[in-house]
């Protein structure tokens, strides 16, 4: 398979090493100021970018119908647009906050104790996402996935905010940016009497990179929008 990196930092980097051990090849490595490059050179890109350009890098391999895989945060603002466009050219898109095998299996197990956890209402619900100082949003996508799925499922909470709950129906997410951490998720529902806790922790970035390559091998030959739900079979 003919790979084209958008973004070539620490995730794409991580992506090249494993690219090449799985048999595939690196056709394009895009990096900042990159403009004029052929993007149906690729049998696919991967778009691991900043969140200024994630949707502009998406948009021209959509509309030259490259299947695009994406997994830069804090760029949802245009996640409808981006749905548009794969449907207006037929074309094929996934985006995770999360490629990891780990953290998808934490989303379920986040769900599943979100429903539990639905009318008890002496519990009270904080989340914490730790990363690198490097990181450019706040809070994680990773963190805004587990709120969002844990408000869908959950009859007290409505919304999340960044670091503190303003209203009862808020669910507070503390952000920490500390040295090289890869990610750290954690979500706690307290009472007065003990405290739930479940959290996924990162060793490395392998395994972001790991499912990101497997998501662009799945996709080929497909036409939609899907999750990772989709290509891990699970949920
Ligand atoms: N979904 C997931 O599983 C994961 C998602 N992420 C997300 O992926 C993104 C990248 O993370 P990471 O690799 O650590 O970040 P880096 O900062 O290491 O890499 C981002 C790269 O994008 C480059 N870039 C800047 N402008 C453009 C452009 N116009 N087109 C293409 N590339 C460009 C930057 O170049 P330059 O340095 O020259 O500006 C940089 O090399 C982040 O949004 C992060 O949150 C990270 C890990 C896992
Ligand atoms: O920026 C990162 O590094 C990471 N970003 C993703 C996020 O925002 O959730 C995924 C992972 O936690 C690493």
């Amino acid at each position: 398979m003919n790979i084209a990196l958008l973004g070539y930092g620490r995730m794409g980097k991580t992506i090249e090493e494993i690219a090449i051990k799985r048999g595939h090849n690196i056709v394009l490595k895009i990096d900042k100021g990159d403009t004029n490059y052929d993007i149906t050179k690729a049998d696919v890109a991967i778009d691991f970018s900043i969140p200024d350009v994630a949707f502009n890098n998406i948009s021209n391999c959509l509309k030259n119908n490259v299947p695009v895989i994406s997994g830069t945060t804090g760029w949802l603002d245009n996640y409808d647009n981006a749905i548009s466009l794969c449907k207006e050219n037929n074309g094929a898109f996934i985006y995770a906050s999360n490629f990891s095998l780990g953290v998808n299996i934490f989303f379920e197990l986040n769900k599943t104790l979100a429903k539990m956890m639905s009318n008890l209402n002496q519990y009270n619900v904080t989340m914490e996402e730790i990363h690198h100082t490097k990181k450019l949003d706040a809070p994680s996508g990773t963190a805004i996935s587990l709120a969002n799925d844990l408000i869908a499922e959950h009859s007290d909470y409505k919304k999340w905010e960044l670091d503190k709950a303003t209203e009862e129906n808020s669910i507070p997410i503390v952000a920490k940016r500390i040295g090289d951490v890869p990610g750290t998720h954690t979500v706690d529902y307290e009472s007065e009497v003990d405290t739930i806790h479940i959290e996924h922790v990162a060793h490395n970035r392998q395994g972001f990179a790991l499912g990101a390559v497997v998501a662009a091998e799945w996709i080929i030959g497909k036409s939609g929008v899907f999750t990772m739900n989709d290509v891990l079979n699970i949920g």
